[in-house]
């Protein structure tokens, strides 16, 4: 089933990522967590994409998996910023004999060592490309807060813009910690004409490594509030983990009680954490 068509049924969806291994060796482990989120029955899964060496199989293998397996609709990540358009049309067909309808495009982080290919400079030149291989429900990424690279906000909504055009489906949004910097993009992409449905991406922080992590690739602010949370229980395990699962889980429900209908965790292959959420929601999202 398209995506699309999910969004477009009158509830409100939740959906969980999880990411393939960088080695065969820790495939099965993967695999087994995908399951287990696969096991709470989320609206969808999304499986990102592995740009380096071999392991952009993994991501073909791992939706292929749990699409078949488990009968989770499935979302495959393809990133082209270091890919040439062979090997893209390579995986655009490995995709569609795996019987995968949606894929995520994105143009994809510039590697640490800078090598990028020289095909694709833009998400949307893929997403173009993506459209002419065939009938899929394709997802782009947004920025609340805009992109770390775009200089002007108002550059980055015209360039979400001309990449909806191309012919996104829907939008995912990278990860934010202050709810009011989402209903602040919202209106301004509805005013800038971007219809399309977006998916609020959340990223629930369980630990303060992943925390300097996850802001280094996205630039987000953290609020004083969340800042006091890490600085408090950082240091301890089990307690940064509770209040980082909790956090995000208030997050969700102040997102749907301002109308918010689509929620996606980025959930790093740990089923406890988004069994754990997905628990504190189970009277919200009957
Ligand atoms: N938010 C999410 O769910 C995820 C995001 N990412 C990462 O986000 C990053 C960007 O990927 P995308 O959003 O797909 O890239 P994009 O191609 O849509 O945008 C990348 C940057 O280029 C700028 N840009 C876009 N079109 C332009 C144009 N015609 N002229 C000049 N500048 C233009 C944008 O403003 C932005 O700064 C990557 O690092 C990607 O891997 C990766 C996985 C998930
Ligand atoms: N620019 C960008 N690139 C991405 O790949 C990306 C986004 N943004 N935003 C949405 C999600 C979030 N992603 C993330 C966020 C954090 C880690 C992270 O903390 N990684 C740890 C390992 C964590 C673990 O194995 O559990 C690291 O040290 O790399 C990884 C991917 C991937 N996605």
């Amino acid at each position: 089933m398209k995506i699309v068509e999910v969004l477009n049924q009158d509830k409100v969806t939740l959906s969980f990522e999880v990411f393939p291994p960088k080695k065969m060796d820790d495939y099965t482990k993967v695999e087994e967590a995908a399951h287990q989120i696969a096991s709470l029955h989320p609206d969808f899964m999304s499986i990102t994409y592995g740009a380096g060496g071999g392991t952009s199989q993994y991501t073909v293998d791992l939706a292929r998996d749990l699409y078949q397996r488990t009968g989770t609709e499935v979302i495959a990540h393809l990133t082209c910023v270091t890919s040439t358009r062979e090997h893209v049309s390579h995986m655009i067909q490995s995709f569609k004999q795996a019987g995968i309808e949606n894929i995520m495009a994105l143009r994809g982080d510039i590697p640490k060592d800078g090598k990028v290919a020289h095909d694709y400079s833009y998400a949307y030149q893929l997403i173009r490309e993506i459209k002419e291989h065939g009938d899929f429900c394709i997802g782009g990424a947004c920025y609340p807060e805009g992109h770390v690279e775009c200089e002007h906000k108002k550059d980055d909504i015209l360039h979400l813009k001309q990449k909806v055009e191309a012919g996104c489906d829907f939008l995912t949004t990278q990860m934010f910690f202050d709810n009011n910097v989402l209903y602040n993009f919202l209106y301004r992409i509805r005013e800038a004409g971007i219809q399309v449905p977006i998916l609020a991406g959340i990223m629930p922080i369980t630990n303060k490594k992943q925390l300097s992590r996850s802001v280094q690739m996205s630039g987000t602010q953290v609020p004083e509030r969340f800042k006091a949370i890490v600085d408090h229980f950082g240091d301890d395990p089990q307690a940064m983990k509770q209040a980082g699962i909790i956090y995000a889980s208030e997050q969700i429900i102040d997102l749907i009680a301002n109308g918010i209908k689509h929620i996606h965790v980025y959930s790093m292959n740990k089923p406890d954490v988004a069994a754990a959420i997905q628990n504190n929601l189970s009277g919200i999202l009957k």
